[in-house]
């Protein structure tokens, strides 16, 4: 009964967050903005940032200004944008969220950057690994923070993941299997996900965590690509001499360093079984030890449920849930009912304040993981998404 107290609780406040106590005098609150009205930022960051009493979501733009009006209207929005490049030009915003299409990250990352602004770049970091060592670059050159929004890996389940996993007490890893896959019907045929051109695929959408997954956990970025298979997105509409560019589904087994291995499988459609029954979405990440196995069942969205198995070989299996880093005995701040979203946000602005955050996605992560999507693309025979026209000046 607690437990569905618990997860009814959390789920209210998650998505509902009861507002920052107001911020102690002097504090200078950090002002973001946001580029395009999209889905995903009322999760990712607007309500995250209304519990945070060091941040605001202060603007936003979209390509058509009475969208952008109504989404700033609806999320409390104060100040709109006709353009992008209007936000980036605007000196009272600190912080560019960009939750752009993947083939507009590199180029509107580099705008940011250019204008000076911090930025929290939506996952994958773009359609290249060149165009990530890219941007990175121009970070550092221009001593701001940059950021891909692995918000999973921020939630204090899979820290404690980590530090099981570090603490050497299951031993070496052998293998680590990750999944993430949805039933048909859930992402629309004409969704960005499918867009070549804006750099869809199931593998740069979902197969990004699965192998940022990887790479946390092992410590390590995989080292070759062993095999690959995929199933292509074709739209019911499509005409008969229709050449499909997108992968609804990828599957991957990568080789990592010391002799160990790992698996993935990402999918934006599974289909129903005999044509009628909806497959159950899958998310779960597992890793094989010497000494015994972990699984992370929903390592995506945690913070509503989830499962954190651990069974060592010798010993007995035990079940633990860990919704706040209180709940692992971890040093680390937050709530039980703080969302991945949330914990990430603390973590960008522990870092913009020059505090040191609990945890981090660095250049290294994201350059490692473009470059292992690109590699199993060439496996697959699909190659990579097109990479951006836009040639940025010298800054
Ligand atoms: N961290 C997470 O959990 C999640 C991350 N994401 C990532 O966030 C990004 C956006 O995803 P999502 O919010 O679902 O996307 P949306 O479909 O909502 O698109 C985002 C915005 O892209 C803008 N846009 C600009 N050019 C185009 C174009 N040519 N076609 C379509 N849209 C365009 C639109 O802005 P405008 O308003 O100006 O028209 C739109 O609001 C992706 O990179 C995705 O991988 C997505 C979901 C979850
Ligand atoms: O968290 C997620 O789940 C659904 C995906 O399509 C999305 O892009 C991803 O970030």
């Amino acid at each position: 009964m607690a437990s569905v107290i618990g997860f009814f609780d959390r789920l209210r406040k998650a998505f509902n967050p009861p507002p920052a106590e107001p911020s102690a005098e002097g504090t200078r609150v950090l002002k973001f903005g946001i580029l395009g009205a999209a889905n995903i930022a009322p999760v990712a960051l607007i309500a995250p940032a209304k519990n945070h009493p060091e941040t605001v979501v202060y603007a936003v733009a979209a390509r058509d200004k009475a969208r952008a009006e109504a989404y700033a209207r609806k999320h409390g929005i104060e100040k709109v944008h006709r353009t992008y490049q209007e936000l980036l030009d605007d000196p009272n915003v600190d912080v560019i969220y960009n939750p752009l299409p993947n083939g507009l990250h590199y180029e509107w990352t580099t705008k940011a950057l250019a204008a000076g602004k911090h930025v929290l770049l939506e996952k994958p970091s773009a359609s290249t690994a060149e165009e990530t060592r890219k941007m990175f670059d121009l970070a550092e050159k221009k001593g701001l923070v940059l950021m891909e929004a692995f918000h999973y890996r921020f939630h204090p389940a899979i820290q404690r993941v980590k530090a099981i996993i570090d603490s050497g007490e299951l031993g070496a890893i052998k293998h680590i299997s990750a999944v993430l896959a949805l039933p048909k019907g859930i992402i629309r045929s004409d969704d960005i996900r499918y867009k070549y051109e804006l750099g869809g695929g199931a593998l740069m959408d979902m197969g990004c965590y699965t192998i940022n997954f990887i790479q946390y956990l092992s410590s390590s970025n995989p080292v070759s690509v062993l095999s690959a298979t995929h199933a292509l997105h074709v739209p019911p509409s499509a005409p008969k001499d229709f050449k499909p560019t997108v992968d609804r589904g990828t599957t991957a087994s990568l080789a990592l360093p010391n002799n160990a291995t790992a698996s993935l499988k990402a999918d934006l459609s599974m289909p129903f079984r005999f044509g009628l029954i909806p497959p159950m979405p899958q998310v779960r990440g597992t890793v094989t030890c010497e000494g015994g196995e972990i699984e992370l069942f929903n390592f995506v969205m945690p913070t509503l449920y989830h499962s954190l198995k651990v069974t060592p070989k010798q010993g007995k299996a035990r079940v633990e849930k860990v919704y706040s880093f209180a709940d692992a005995k971890m040093e680390g701040k937050g709530e039980a009912w703080w969302t991945t979203y949330r914990f990430q946000l603390e973590a960008f602005v522990d870092r913009l304040k020059g505090r040191t955050p609990q945890t981090w996605v660095d250049k290294e992560d994201s350059i490692a993981n473009m470059e292992c999507i690109e590699q199993i693309y060439e496996k697959t025979g699909l190659g990579s998404r097109p990479k951006s026209d836009f040639v940025p000046p010298q800054y």
